[in-house]
């Protein structure tokens, strides 16, 4: 009996690539991120799974950004960061990004005079020849293909990125990192300045990426996170304050007080009526 539910969790690992993924986690300890003696970042502790869709929130200043600066590369950090088993600390912000671990920016940075076929391509294209990547294609690598998909910019890929609205250019910069073969993805403030309806397309594509990469989303958009975090991160003053689901977060009386309670976290408004966070 207990040979035959081994060999069917077996079978599944084998047949459903997905499940692979579920080993690979992103895993900090003891971060700690440190600018002229201020403490930005203070011995974080978090544990990440595919599958997951995190949001890590905070007030403004709580040290967000900068853990993903840390974790990415880009800002100097002591402690762990660990995807896939692969130390990440100490390495250059492009062998973060070839290690599978992809970030994006609150202002989108994607190549305004090129295409979104040219913008996807380039992403993909790492090791191949400016010339050869500018050159008008006469078919589009698969990756490009499911990528362009997978954001729904299909009827825009021959537009130059710098008519995209807003919303279009996010979910750009999102493909380009899902055919850089990205499997974590940082997202930092990615429906900031969208529209209800973005937001919605948005929430829905990082559910979708979300079942196979690990993601985390750093919002300060509430209700954003309330319709699409599985889980949530609370950061305060450089440390892990709360950790759990949305509504244990939201309900935790120390982050009431410290966020959800006050007006610093921006848009959709955390209300508290009769006791509840709305
Ligand atoms: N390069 C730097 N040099 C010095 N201090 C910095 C640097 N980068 C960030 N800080 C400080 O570190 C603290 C954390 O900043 P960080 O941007 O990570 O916060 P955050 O939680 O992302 O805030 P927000 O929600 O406003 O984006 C802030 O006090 C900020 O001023």
């Amino acid at each position: 009996m207990t040979e035959d539910i081994h060999v069917e969790a077996l079978e599944n690992v084998l047949t459903e690539p997905a499940a692979a993924f579920k080993h690979d986690y992103l895993e900090i300890r003891d971060l700690k991120v440190v600018f002229d003696g201020f403490v930005a970042v203070d011995g974080v502790d978090l544990t990440v799974t595919s599958g997951d869709l995190r949001f890590l929130i905070g007030p403004n200043g709580a040290g967000k950004t900068t853990l993903v600066d840390a974790v990415t590369g880009l800002a100097p950090a002591a402690g762990s960061v660990r995807f896939g088993g692969v130390e990440l600390l100490g390495r250059s912000s492009h062998r973060i990004a070839r290690s599978g671990v992809g970030r994006t920016f609150q202002t989108a940075s994607v190549f305004e005079e090129l295409t979104v076929l040219q913008n996807l391509d380039i992403a993909a294209g790492a090791g191949r020849k400016l010339r050869t990547l500018l050159r008008r294609r006469t078919s589009v690598p698969t990756e490009v293909e499911a990528a362009l998909e997978t954001i729904g910019l299909g009827k825009v890929a021959h537009l130059p990125a710098g008519v995209l609205a807003h919303g279009q250019k996010q979910w750009l910069e999102i493909g380009m990192l899902l055919v850089q073969n990205a499997h974590v993805l940082l997202l930092d403030e990615p429906v900031a300045g969208m529209s209800q309806a973005e937001r919605e397309q948005t929430g829905l594509l990082l559910q979708r990426i979300g079942q196979q990469r690990t993601v985390v989303v750093v919002e300060h958009d509430m209700e954003f996170m309330r319709t699409y975090a599985s889980s949530v991160t609370v950061m305060h003053q450089g440390k892990v304050l709360a950790e759990g689901s949305v509504s244990e977060v939201t309900e935790d009386e120390r982050v009431i007080e410290v966020y959800l309670g006050s007006r610093s976290h921006g848009r959709g408004t955390a209300v508290i009526e009769n006791g509840e966070t709305k």
